[in-house]
């Protein structure tokens, strides 16, 4: 077993001219709302207040970080019923491999003191599936066919840009759907027949332009019809009829539905019309696009991701994926950081492929939130397994996808393919 011991003195007075010059920017910085809590029920007593700060910095020394990797947030002191300590850490902390942190917390009117030992799992790289991912994909049963696996159909594309919607239908395909529809503007058919093999093209019309215009929406509604899930947006360009498209599929189609890329700058013109939907929606926004939406600075929304992934969800009822490091899923008042993943995924292509995965599962049957969260724990899995074999420079969207086998037979056995060599 791997340890590492962390101390840390503070003296009451230091905390003390800090709560008399800013106190509540202090207190909502580095305390969660149950610390909070937990510090009025105290009588605001800054001997308490000294004493959970310190046990902060000594849990991020034993971790060996220091504050700055993990911020005062990722930790949350709780106590028991005798008043001992209790650490709870989010899945981020979690991904440095801690089994287990014992914390020990004292104070004189002067000083607070406080000691913690963290206890790392024996193999530092080993794959820690969260406990409320395992069990919701199961074996495939052995008298199943294609038609039980779901049917998805995802749109997208444009002139230039076939690419993410060809990511996104490949990988719904190596999540397990049974039929992959990808449908693109009637001039990209040939190429696309040419990208596709697995994949079923259709083709919606486009009066030779090359992307997706008005006249389009009764070939998408058609094509919606007796599917179990559906995506829209990757690679549609920025072209002003999507906005008007995906108010009317909003309104018009009970499909439960994932919306990413060119279909969220569309949304953020009109994101009223979420209001219209007949069944779960998923959007799947980076930064930029979660910027846009909510009309907030990037930078505001990275100082704000819990905040802001929650607000939009419990605002239209709606799944949330906020992607970046530690993507956030979010719903209703639940949340779910995710721990996998890579700076190898930060190029072109990645979110693509995320896509595909989420609407492959909720093709499949799974929840649109439980899909969602193994979807995004799948994806960033996929991206280390392309990681150990390509490096973080070289892997590209594509070793995600080719990866995603791996990560869920990884789900499901606890084994990674190379294990049953040995
Ligand atoms: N092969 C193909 O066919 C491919 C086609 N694709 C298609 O391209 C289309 C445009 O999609 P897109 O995401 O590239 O552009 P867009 O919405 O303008 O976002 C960029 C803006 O957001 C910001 N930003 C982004 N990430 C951020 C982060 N993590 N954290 C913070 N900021 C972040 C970024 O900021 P900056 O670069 O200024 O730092 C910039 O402002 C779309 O149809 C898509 O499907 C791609 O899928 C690739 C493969
Ligand atoms: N540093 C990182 N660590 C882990 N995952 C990342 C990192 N950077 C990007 N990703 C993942 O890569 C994907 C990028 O999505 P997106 O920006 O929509 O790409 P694209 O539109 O080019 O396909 C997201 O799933 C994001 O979480
Ligand atoms: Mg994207």
């Amino acid at each position: 077993m791997n340890m590492s011991v962390g101390i840390d003195i503070v003296r009451v007075d230091r905390i003390e001219n800090i709560l008399d010059k800013k106190r509540n920017l202090f207190l909502s910085k580095i305390f969660t709302i149950n610390e909070i809590k937990y510090i009025k029920e105290k009588n605001n007593s800054p001997q308490t207040i000294a004493g959970l700060f310190s046990a902060k910095e000594s849990i991020s020394k034993a971790i060996g970080t220091g504050i700055g990797k993990v911020s005062f947030k990722d930790i949350e002191i709780s106590h028991d019923r005798f008043g001992k300590p209790i650490v709870t850490i989010n899945e981020k902390v979690k991904s440095f491999g801690i089994s287990k942190i014992d914390l020990a917390i004292t104070h004189e009117k002067e000083y607070a003191v406080s000691f913690a030992e963290v206890e790392f799992n024996s193999n530092k790289n080993a794959v820690n599936i969260p406990e409320e991912l395992k069990g919701l994909l199961t074996k495939r049963n052995p008298d199943s066919h294609k038609g039980d696996y779901g049917k998805v159909l995802i749109i997208g594309g444009s002139r230039g840009m076939t690419g993410s919607i060809t990511l996104s239908s490949k990988a719904s395909m190596r999540t397990g759907s049974g039929l992959v529809y990808t449908m693109v503007p009637e001039y990209l058919e040939t190429i696309m027949s040419i990208k596709l093999t697995e994949e079923i093209v259709k083709i919606a019309k486009d009066n030779g332009k090359g992307y997706f215009i008005k006249e389009a929406l009764e070939d998408i509604l058609n094509n919606a019809k007796g599917k179990d899930a559906l995506a829209i947006g990757p690679g549609m360009g920025t072209y002003k009829d999507n906005i008007y498209l995906l108010g009317e599929i909003i309104k018009n189609t009970n499909v439960p539905m994932v919306i990413d890329a060119d279909e969220l700058n569309a949304l953020s013109k009109d994101i009223d019309m979420l209001k219209n939907k007949k069944n779960s929606i998923v959007i799947t926004p980076h930064p930029g696009e979660m910027a846009r939406l909510l009309d907030k600075s990037i930078k505001e929304i990275e100082s704000n991701r819990i905040y802001y992934a929650k607000y939009i969800s419990n605002k239209y009822d709606i799944v949330t994926v906020l992607k970046g490091n530690n993507t956030i899923v979010s719903y209703k008042d639940q949340v779910y950081i995710n721990n996998s993943g890579n700076p190898g995924m930060a190029k072109a292509g990645s979110g693509d492929v995320l896509t595909g995965i989420i609407t492959s599962l909720i093709g499949q049957g799974l929840e649109p939130f439980n899909a969602a969260k193994l979807a995004v724990y799948i994806h960033g899995l996929a991206g280390d397994f392309a990681k150990d074999k390509k490096g973080e420079y070289s892997m590209v969207a594509s070793d995600i996808i080719e990866n995603i086998g791996e990560a869920i037979n990884f789900l499901l056995t606890n084994k990674k393919f190379s294990s049953k060599l040995n």
